[in-house]
């Protein structure tokens, strides 16, 4: 059985907490508060001290009545365990009365509340002698084992030991006779809210305003509950709760949140399970070049949008959605490993599925692999397209066995990897490609919530000289509309239109819908996110807010890692592995260094080669560099001029080398230089204590020979005696004739007193030393 709170329990069992932890004091479980965990038999054991075996509301016969007497003591007492011990569950009649207070403090509001004053009409009979709840302690005074005067001093005794429950008593008799005298059933209070929607820390007066209900009723509720506050005194999130439990409605903190924190919202909207629809699966191509790209996502598009549309119309945005089998496929029109990775990089990871192109005549090429490690490091299922197989000289076997080498097995061979056999020219086999698209779509499980405000990323964005800037947005969560304030990477606005692939206007976009929207104020860069405000005033805020915080965060840029910052973003960022991009001149070498960088041995960190490939370093290292982290290490290789100029601007670190052990060594040395230096001791020289002087205002001087080596005036030292050190400190003074002196070498005699430490002997030798750092091995 699970675990259960008090005040679920409470809440099933329809009473208020403070019975049910009372309950189970009076049974000797360890529980503190409503918050407290029973576990399956406790529960059990609690339950069945509360519930009563049948229901009546019979006069309670005197057995019963003793029983009751002494249940509610153990309640009221629960320092009185042993007395709790013995109370067994004590049937209907105690419970019953124990709940009639509760119904006594608590006016009919809501219909629930209204059932509760009808039980409390149907108890008041069986209580009209002055039971209940707290009426336990009543009783108590009429205890019929003794007099009432042994019940006074039994209860000053009480008293002194439980100055809480005494008062709860002295409330609790106070609230009986403001009920009895005032008859307060009916209330002018208005319906209680469907959600008690607070803020941590909120006082009594607070949850009144919104409650719509007297601080005073809410005192009295904690009061009941088991908590003591006045009205001014701030409560926590956990009284909150149970106390809107207590009134029967549902509590939700409210958040008070940086609202520039977009990503924030964004995390939160996506992982918002509150309602979950299944969504389609967004989907990139890559692959090397001229091995079908844009010939399968044209193929795609002009097969599966165009068809239905008179006269076929032109794309407008980088990305559609295309409909197959009675379900919906978006496809990111933006080929290139370089867009792909440049919006991991900016923290949008919108594809859920990678296919990978590969020509069958071409078989795996450079860009192959690299696509392979983008969508790798993304984590994204990768399905494989081997394309052109109409081609003569075709080989979909080769491409199959080629691709095993990086990990991708079909599902012929044991693996996991879907591939598929197509001609991206001629459409064949392109709709079993789709299926399988969905199929594993299906296995991924893809759904979002379209009923929470829209939030997603942007897949491009440009200024337009009649409209002004223009963004693609990807929406992942939500539904977004026309008139939507919304903050969009560093800018915001409101969404004034809003366009799907073939430019017609929309006016709402489900999750995986790739829109062009205008209205903001700005223009966005690809990779953003954006979120959807309640208001525009917010969105302004937020947005001007980011504006600011880009300017640091371009600052920040210039902490990418390189090996000169290895060792600090090391300790910094608490990095366990240095990712390397190794770009050489032939495989041999591309080999080589990759498996001595990867046995680089600094104690704590490795090398991770996320990539590794033959050629220059090209725009798509920089940005697979950029969105890792990672150095790029070229080998008898150039940047091109354009990946030259990128990682200059995004401060990737490129280096070049001729003799692979130069690189190496650099990457070594980076690494150990990130790591905490260590220190030893070197022992510099020894002396042999001869005399002993005692002066009163510097304590033991020791007089004696440097036996070897040389002692400095900062030296640390080791007392030592018959070979055991007796003391580690440091040198106070060191003289010669007198003087004070910096060093004292082997063969020459010394004056010395050691820091705080008097106890020396002759005979001792003073062992000097220093620590020295060393380089991590
Ligand atoms: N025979 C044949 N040719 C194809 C097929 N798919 C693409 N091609 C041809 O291959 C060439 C390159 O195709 P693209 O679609 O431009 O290749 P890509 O991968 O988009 O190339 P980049 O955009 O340069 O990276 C074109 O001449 C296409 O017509 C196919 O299935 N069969």
């Amino acid at each position: 059985m699970a675990k259960k709170r008090i005040y679920e329990l409470a809440k099933e069992l329809k009473l208020p907490s403070k019975r049910v932890l009372d309950a189970a004091q009076a049974r000797e479980i360890d529980v503190k508060n409503h918050m407290a965990t029973l576990d399956g038999s406790q529960e059990k054991t609690v339950r069945a001290y509360l519930q009563p075996r049948k229901a009546t509301n019979n006069k309670p016969k005197p057995a019963a009545k003793r029983a009751t007497t002494r249940s509610q003591t153990d309640q009221a007492t629960a320092s009185k365990p042993v007395r709790s011990a013995k109370a067994k569950p004590q049937g209907k009649t105690a419970t019953t009365q124990h709940q009639q207070p509760h119904s006594t403090t608590q006016k009919p509001t809501t219909g629930k509340n209204h059932s509760s004053q009808g039980q409390h009409q149907t108890k008041t009979k069986t209580t009209g002698n002055g039971t209940g709840k707290f009426g336990g302690s009543l009783k108590r005074s009429s205890n019929p084992n003794g007099t009432a005067n042994s019940n006074k001093k039994k209860r000053r005794n009480r008293k002194n030991r439980t100055n809480r429950f005494n008062s709860m008593y002295s409330k609790n008799q106070r609230i009986r006779q403001n009920h009895k005298k005032k008859a307060p059933t009916v209330r002018k209070n208005r319906p209680l809210p469907e959600v008690l929607v607070y803020q941590d820390g909120m006082n009594a007066q607070d949850l009144g305003k919104i409650l719509h209900r007297e601080p005073a009723e809410i005192i009295k509720k904690l009061f009941m509950l088991g908590m003591m506050v006045n009205q001014n005194q701030s409560l926590d999130k956990d009284a909150i709760e149970v106390l809107a439990d207590d009134y029967g409605i549902k509590s939700q903190e409210k958040e008070t949140v940086n609202v520039s924190d977009i990503d924030k919202f964004f995390e939160e909207e996506e992982q918002n399970k509150d309602y979950q629809a299944p969504r389609p699966p967004v989907v990139t191509i890559m692959g090397h070049v001229d091995h079908g790209k844009t010939t399968l996502l044209d193929y795609l598009r002009d097969s599966h949008i165009t068809a239905g549309e008179a006269g076929g119309i032109t794309q407008a945005i980088g990305a559609y959605q295309l409909h197959h089998d009675g379900k919906i496929i978006t496809f990111l029109d933006t080929p290139g490993h370089a867009a792909f990775t440049e919006m991991r990089a900016r923290g949008a990871n919108v594809t859920d599925i990678t296919v990978l192109v590969v020509a069958a005549d071409d078989g795996v090429m450079p860009q192959t692999v690299e696509a392979i490690d983008h969508a790798k490091a993304a984590q994204t299922p990768i399905i494989v397209a081997v394309n052109k197989i109409d081609k003569a000289g075709a080989n979909p076997n080769h491409v199959k066995e080629q691709l095993m080498n990086y990990g991708l097995v079909p599902e012929d061979y044991g693996g996991d990897t879907i591939f598929v056999d197509i001609s991206a020219k001629n459409g064949t086999n392109v709709d079993e490609l789709l299926n399988m698209i969905l199929l594993q779509s299906d296995v991924m499980e893809l759904q979002a919530n379209p009923k929470q405000n829209g939030a997603g990323s942007v897949i491009e964005a440009r200024l337009d000289r009649g409209k002004g800037p223009v963004a693609t947005l990807l929406v992942q969560q939500g539904t977004l509309h026309t008139g939507d304030p919304i903050v969009v990477g560093d800018t915001f606005g409101r969404v004034r239109t809003m366009a799907n692939e073939l430019g017609q206007d929309i006016t709402t976009a489900t999750p995986a819908t790739p829109v062009e929207i205008t209205g903001l104020n700005g223009v966005p860069e690809a990779g953003d996110r954006f979120v959807v405000f309640n208001d525009e005033k917010t969105a302004r805020t937020a947005g001007e807010e980011r504006a600011k915080e880009a300017q640091l965060e371009e600052r920040k840029q210039n902490n990418r890692v390189t090996l000169d910052n290895l060792f600090d973003s090391m300790k910094q960022e608490d990095l366990k592995q240095v990712n390397v991009i190794i770009k050489a001149d032939v495989q041999g070498s591309v080999e080589a260094l990759a498996d001595s960088l990867r046995k680089i041995d600094v104690s704590g960190v490795n090398v991770n080669v996320i990539h590794a490939s033959v050629g220059a370093v090209n725009e798509s290292d920089v940005a697979l560099a950029k969105a890792s982290n990672a150095i790029i290490i070229g080998f008898n290789v150039r940047p091109t001029p354009q990946a030259k100029s990128q990682g200059e601007l995004d401060n990737v670190d490129i280096r070049l080398y001729q003799v692979i052990y130069n690189a190496i060594d650099d990457v070594t040395a980076a690494m150990k230089g990130k790591l905490d230096p260590t220190y030893v001791e070197e022992v510099t020289g020894n002396i042999e204590v001869r005399q002993l002087y005692k002066a009163s205002s510097v304590g033991t001087i020791a007089g004696g020979m440097v036996s070897d080596g040389f002692v400095a005036n900062d030296s640390k030292v080791h007392l030592i005696r018959n070979g055991v050190v007796k003391y580690d400190g440091e040198l106070g003074s060191l003289k010669r004739f007198k003087d004070d002196v910096k060093e004292v070498k082997q063969g020459h005699e010394c004056g010395l007193t050691i820091e705080n430490y008097n106890d020396i002997k002759v005979g001792d030798v003073i062992e000097a030393y220093r620590m020295k750092e060393v380089a991590p091995q």
